[in-house]
């Protein structure tokens, strides 16, 4: 299913207060509640809580024990939720583009009569809902590589601040690998641009392959690629690094031209800054180059 994407909506076209109260629906409910779910969508443009507070609403309507929502910015699950044996699906349009689709799951039938309430709550929540689509939209691309969907540079540098923070806080470990694909430039010298586009796509998935969920992956731009790695993974790191480079060095692509990657390995120490941490992951990068690329160097 196709839903809408951030890109396709004009801020400005968000119609006002005065018109929604408009809609044929708004006189047939009691004022005080259909205000009162309104106002409660207004004061957030987060989809998540705004789903958690549809769920409350949906679940005087009828005995909930799931509510989930599918999007193009992601999908999103209600806390508390679990699978039952009645599912109602519904698809939520606005002015003709698909929003969303949101898939309830209760012990008890979705009746026409409570299939109608629900329409009803969901047509209130409609340009609540179109309006955090575009934030978080906007905050997708404003934070991630267009080219990988990878975090991007400035996503890079809020995280590793946080982390480093919250290491140096709670006197955890926090590690960095900094990775540098070798002989890239001839693959878009010898065989175009987006042949090296389809290799730094082909890098960006063995990354994502090879790394837990927790790890955090970045494309600083051109061959680059930067990595946090959660304390737990930490003791590993050396292993880690070394077998991203591995996965790397093997991918078809980049033996077919000849690429391969290069990493440096720094881990924060109790008197080091963020700033020094990332110098000496620079380093020992700028090492394994000078040893002759392929290799991992730890500062
Ligand atoms: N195809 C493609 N190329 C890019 C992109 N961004 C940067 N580049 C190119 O990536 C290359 C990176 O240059 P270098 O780091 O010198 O490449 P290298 O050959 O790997 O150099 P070594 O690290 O010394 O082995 C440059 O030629 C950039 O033009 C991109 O999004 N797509």
């Amino acid at each position: 299913m196709e839903y809408l994407l951030a890109q396709d909506v004009a801020l400005s076209s968000a119609p006002s207060y005065a018109a929604m109260t408009k809609l044929p629906h708004w006189s047939q409910l009691p004022e005080c509640s259909e205000q009162s779910l309104i106002s409660q969508l207004q004061t957030t443009l987060e989809i998540q809580q705004q789903l958690n507070i549809v769920s409350m609403a949906a679940g005087k309507v009828l005995p909930l024990s799931a509510l989930s929502l599918k999007t193009a910015v992601g999908d999103f699950i209600a806390i508390g939720s679990s699978q039952a044996e009645f599912e109602h699906r519904s698809v939520l349009v606005l002015n003709q583009q698909c929003l969303a689709e949101l898939i309830y799951h209760s012990d008890y039938p979705f009746t026409p009569m409570v299939q109608r309430e629900l329409l009803l709550l969901e047509s209130e929540w409609l340009f609540a809902l179109r309006n955090a689509l575009v934030v978080s939209r906007l905050q997708q691309m404003a934070l991630k590589d267009t080219l990988t969907g990878l975090g991007n540079r400035r996503f890079f540098d809020d995280s590793f601040a946080k982390n480093v923070q919250l290491a140096k806080r709670h006197h955890e470990r926090c590690t960095l690998i900094l990775l540098d694909l070798d002989n890239f430039k001839q693959v878009n010298d010898t065989a175009g641009h987006s042949a090296g586009d389809e290799v730094l796509l082909a890098v960006a998935d063995c990354l994502r392959d090879t790394l837990r969920a927790t790890d955090t992956l970045f494309r600083f731009g051109g061959d680059e690629f930067a990595i946090i790695l959660s304390e737990q993974d930490t003791d590993n790191a050396e292993l880690v690094a070394r077998r991203l480079v591995k996965v790397i060095n093997q991918h078809f692509l980049c033996q077919q031209y000849n690429v391969s990657a290069s990493a440096g390995l720094a881990t924060l120490t109790a008197e080091q800054t963020g700033q020094q941490l990332f110098s000496a992951a620079d380093t020992a990068l700028y090492a394994a180059k000078a040893a002759g690329k392929r290799t991992v160097c730890i500062a």
